[in-house]
C-alpha cells in the first residue's frame, strides 16, 4: 500500500478526525487481516477480499473506492454484521462483530424500504428505532421529507417512487435513525446532480454537527473527495487496499465550492490514475 499519504499519528496539521477526536478515542471500526471467500462453480474458493487491515477512527468520513466487483459492497457487509469474514476479524466499538452491531445503521444500494408503509412511516422507522419520543416524530417527519424534496409524496407507498426518490427515503430513514456510525453503499447512485448535491451538504452538516462516523462507499471520486477525511483505494482480484489519502481539504467544508480548488482537483487525478483511468 502507498503509505506516503498517510496521516500523521496525531491528525492535528490535517483537521482530520483523528485531530478532532483528542488521543484517548478508541477507533470505530479495526478490520485485521480480514479476507472474504465465496463458493464458486468450478468448487474452489473464490477470494473476494484478501487481507484487508483498516482502521476507522471515531469521527471520521471514510471513502471507500474501487472498480466494480473489488469487493467494496462485501467489505461494508462484513462490517455491518451481515456475513462472517472467512480469515480475520472485524471489530466495531472494541467488540468482535458477530452480527448487525448496536448504534450502527446501514444503506444499501437496493434500498429496502418496507413496501406496505407511507414514505412518512418509511421515515417514521428510523425515529422508532432510536427511541424518539412519540411527540417529536411529526415535526422530525416532516422535516426530513422538507430536506429530501418528498414532502408532496409523504402519503405513497415505496411501489409508487422512482428509483432515486425511493433511495431518498431510505436516506431519511438513515438520517431519522440517526446512529453513531453510518455504513453508506452508493446511497447518491440513483439522484439526480442537484438531489446528490442537497444530499452531500446535508449529509457533512449532519455528520459534522453530530459527531457521527461514516463509511461511504462510491464510484464517485469527487463525491469521496468531497465529503472525507481519507479515501481508500481498493483494486480487485483479489479486492485489497492499494492506496489510501488524506483529505486534508478546509472543514468545515462546502460540498460544492470544494471542488474548485486545485488541491481537490489534483487529489481526483491521483485517484484515477490509481484507480487505472489515465
Ligand atoms: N453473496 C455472494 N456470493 C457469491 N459471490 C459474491 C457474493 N457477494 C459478492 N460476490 C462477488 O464478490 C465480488 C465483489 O462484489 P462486491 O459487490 O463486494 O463488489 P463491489 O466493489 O461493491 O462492486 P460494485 O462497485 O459493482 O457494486 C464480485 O465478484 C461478486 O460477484
Amino acid at each position: 500500500m502507498d503509505q506516503s499519504v498517510r496521516s500523521d499519528e496525531t491528525g492535528a496539521a490535517t483537521g482530520s478526525a483523528a485531530g478532532r477526536r483528542g488521543p484517548a478515542a478508541r477507533p470505530r471500526v479495526v478490520l485485521e487481516g480480514v479476507g472474504k471467500e465465496f463458493p464458486s462453480s468450478g468448487g474452489h474458493g473464490l477470494t473476494v477480499l484478501d487481507d484487508i487491515d483498516l482502521v476507522i477512527e471515531d469521527r471520521e468520513f471514510l471513502s471507500i473506492v474501487g472498480p466494480s466487483g473489488c469487493g467494496k459492497s462485501t467489505l461494508l457487509r462484513l462490517i455491518s454484521g451481515l456475513m462472517p469474514p472467512s480469515r480475520g476479524r472485524v471489530l466495531v466499538d472494541g467488540a468482535v462483530v458477530t452480527g448487525p452491531p448496536p448504534d450502527v445503521g446501514f444503506m444499501f444500494q437496493r434500498d429496502t424500504l418496507m413496501p406496505w408503509a407511507t414514505v412518512a412511516q418509511n421515515i417514521g422507522l428510523g425515529l422508532e428505532l432510536n427511541g424518539t419520543p412519540k411527540g417529536a416524530h411529526e415535526a422530525r417527519i416532516a422535516e426530513l421529507l422538507d430536506l429530501l424534496g418528498l414532502a408532496k409524496f409523504r402519503d405513497f407507498l415505496p411501489a409508487a417512487l422512482s428509483g432515486g426518490m425511493r433511495q431518498r427515503v431510505a436516506l431519511g430513514r438513515l438520517l431519522a435513525y440517526a446512529p453513531a456510525l453510518y455504513l453508506m453503499d452508493e446511497p447518491f447512485g440513483a439522484l439526480d446532480a442537484m438531489t446528490k448535491m442537497a444530499m452531500g451538504r446535508e449529509l457533512l452538516r449532519i455528520w459534522s454537527r453530530y459527531d457521527k462516523s461514516v463509511v461511504f462507499v462510491t464510484h464517485d471520486i469527487e463525491e469521496a473527495v468531497g465529503l472525507s477525511d481519507r479515501v481508500v483505494v481498493m483494486a480487485a482480484h483479489p479486492g485489497r487496499i492499494v492506496s489510501e489519502y488524506v483529505i486534508d481539504l478546509p472543514r468545515p467544508r462546502d460540498f460544492r465550492a470544494v471542488r474548485l480548488l486545485p488541491e481537490f482537483r489534483a487529489l481526483c487525478e491521483t485517484i484515477w490514475r490509481d484507480i487505472g483511468v489515465e
